[in-house]
């Protein structure tokens, strides 16, 4: 079994369920999650320059330009050289997948891969608490209490980007974008691919590739 230190990325749609493996795979290896979207919408809330000049994208529901979130989350990665992490959300296109080369190239790459109508379903679902970034489905994972997180009693929203108009669009750009860095590492041999409607029935799969990699610190989980 591998000692080093894992950098692993994880690919997929929006709705993919992304964030929901991911949170399972922080919690089962003790890998920290870092997600581009949550550092976006932290530069947002902070209204800096950055976050001045993505939010006109991320409200409608378009990929921020290589150099707005390639500055973004290089930035948090060079604040953690040395450790392992795990990767939601970037690269998502050649380009970023080019300057996260060039700090650190990923060990194992996990491309979700989910039916575009179960994604529409799922992104107009999904509400989410926005200071923590927790994600509830009113299907799959509902609050405790409709409308409300259940850590903090505040209420839950939906995203913008996650309105039926800004939906389609999301899926058509990442499909075109996301095509020549699954080539690039898939052609490096780091490529793992998991297709299924459900979450739940993906994770054994994707727990097993990661105990190949590295021990867990939590027995597996089922949800
Ligand atoms: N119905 C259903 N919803 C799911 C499943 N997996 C994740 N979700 C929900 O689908 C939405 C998108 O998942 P998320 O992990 O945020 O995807 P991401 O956009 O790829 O990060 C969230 O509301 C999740 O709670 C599943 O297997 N079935
Ligand atoms: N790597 C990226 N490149 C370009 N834009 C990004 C990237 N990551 C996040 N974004 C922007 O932030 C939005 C939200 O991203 P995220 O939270 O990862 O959710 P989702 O997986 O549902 O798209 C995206 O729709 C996009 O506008």
């Amino acid at each position: 079994m591998a000692s080093k230190v894992l950098r692993a990325v994880v690919l997929g749609p929006p709705g993919s369920g992304k964030g929901t493996v991911c949170e399972r795979i922080a919690r089962s290896f003790g890998l920290q999650r870092l997600s581009s979207g949550r550092f976006l919408r932290e530069s947002l809330r902070a209204g800096g320059e950055v976050g001045v000049l993505a939010k006109q994208y991320v409200e409608r529901g378009l990929l921020v330009p290589d150099h707005v979130i390639t500055r973004i989350v290089t930035a948090e990665l060079e604040k953690r050289q040395g450790e392992p992490w795990l990767l939601d959300g970037f690269p998502r296109t050649l380009g970023q997948a080019e300057a996260l080369d060039r700090i650190c190239e990923p060990d194992l790459v996990i491309s979700l891969h989910v039916p575009f109508e179960t994604l529409k379903d799922r992104l107009s679902a999904r509400w989410v608490h926005p200071a923590s970034g927790r994600v509830y489905n009113r299907d799959f994972n509902p609050p405790h209490v409709h409308g409300v997180d259940d850590l903090t009693g505040e209420p839950l929203v939906q995203r913008e980007d996650d309105k039926p108009e800004a939906v389609a669009a999301r899926l058509r750009k990442y499909k075109e974008a996301a095509k020549p860095v699954m080539e690039l590492y898939r052609s490096r041999g780091v490529l793992h691919s998991f297709s299924g409607t459900e979450t739940n029935k993906i994770w054994p799969y994707v727990y097993a590739l990661l105990c190949s990699k590295i021990p867990p610190v939590h027995a597996e989980e089922e949800d």
